[in-house]
């Protein structure tokens, strides 16, 4: 991709004034504005020009969450890092709506060594007044079976984390990354945040709530995802990070609908969709 393109982004625009932008980068989502607000996080230090994942939006981990030992890839894989294929925009009356799309062939080849398969994965974004929708297809192109994990990696915007809550996840098993992996349940009613936060819960229920301090709040819908993470990396890990401000954790808290704590099976030749909608109520 030409540099100048680097940091294509596609704008949406809904006739209620809703809008979004996805940079062709990781087919990222970068913003989503409903009455000017934008519920998306990303930092100031971002890296905009294709070194690097963008730090914050809605990236897209695929076809690992985390690192695995056994598939040499980067950290949450390769569908974030990479330029995706713009597919076009279909506007009608209730929704416009985004495709982009991802192939094996569009994969340096060392990524392709580590996960060695083919397969297509189209991605689209929709708009509509009050709400965000974004679908995985995913299809095996492969004879074979392969295994892969996935999840949308959401930055939500906020004032103050302190004063968020994630309502939904009570009595769901988590696995707590930042105590050495205990596996430990859910006993809140309200999950907050007042220091580094990063667990892996699940078989969540599919429509959880994230209560974002200010009053208002943002349903977060999945389909056909089993898992939420719950990140925020707080102090340390905050100026840990190049691409992140080390004042920057008080204003964002990742929520993030996946299928990550067992692989998920796909025949060669099959199909598989998952998603999720954001809906400010
Ligand atoms: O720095 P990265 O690769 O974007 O990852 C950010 C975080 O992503 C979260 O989803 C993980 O649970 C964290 O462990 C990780 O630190």
């Amino acid at each position: 991709m030409p540099a100048h393109e680097s940091n294509k982004v596609i704008a949406l625009e809904h006739p209620s004034g809703s809008k979004a932008e996805i940079a062709l980068f990781g087919a990222t989502v970068t913003s989503w504005i409903v009455d000017d607000i934008d519920h998306i996080f990303v930092s100031k230090d971002a890296k905009r020009d294709g070194s690097k994942a963008i730090r914050g939006g809605i990236p897209i981990c695929f076809p690992i969450f985390g690192t695995k030992e056994k598939i040499a890839l980067p950290q949450h894989g390769f569908a974030r890092n990479n330029y995706w294929e713009y597919l076009g925009i279909v506007n009608d009356n209730d929704e416009v709506t985004v495709r982009f799309g991802l192939k094996d062939t569009q994969i340096p080849q060392e990524a392709r060594n580590a996960w060695p398969h083919s397969f297509r994965l189209t991605y689209t974004v929709s708009l509509t007044e009050k709400s965000l929708k974004s679908v995985c297809h995913l299809k095996n192109e492969d004879e074979d079976t392969f295994e892969f994990n996935t999840l949308l990696h959401t930055y939500f915007r906020v004032t103050d984390v302190t004063r968020t809550q994630v309502q939904g996840l009570t009595n769901c098993e988590y696995i707590d990354k930042v105590n050495a992996g205990a596996k430990l349940v859910e006993e809140n009613e309200k999950v907050t945040i007042d220091g580094e936060v990063d667990r892996v819960y699940k078989k969540v229920q599919d429509k959880i709530l994230l209560e974002v301090g200010d009053g208002s709040s943002i349903q977060i819908e999945k389909n056909n995802l089993k898992d939420t993470v719950v990140w925020n990396p707080w102090v340390e890990k905050a100026q840990a990070m190049g691409d992140f401000g080390n004042e920057e954790y008080k204003n964002m808290i990742c929520v993030e609908a996946g299928s990550v704590a067992d692989w998920v099976v796909l025949a060669g030749g099959q199909t598989w969709t998952a998603g999720q909608t954001l809906t400010v109520v």
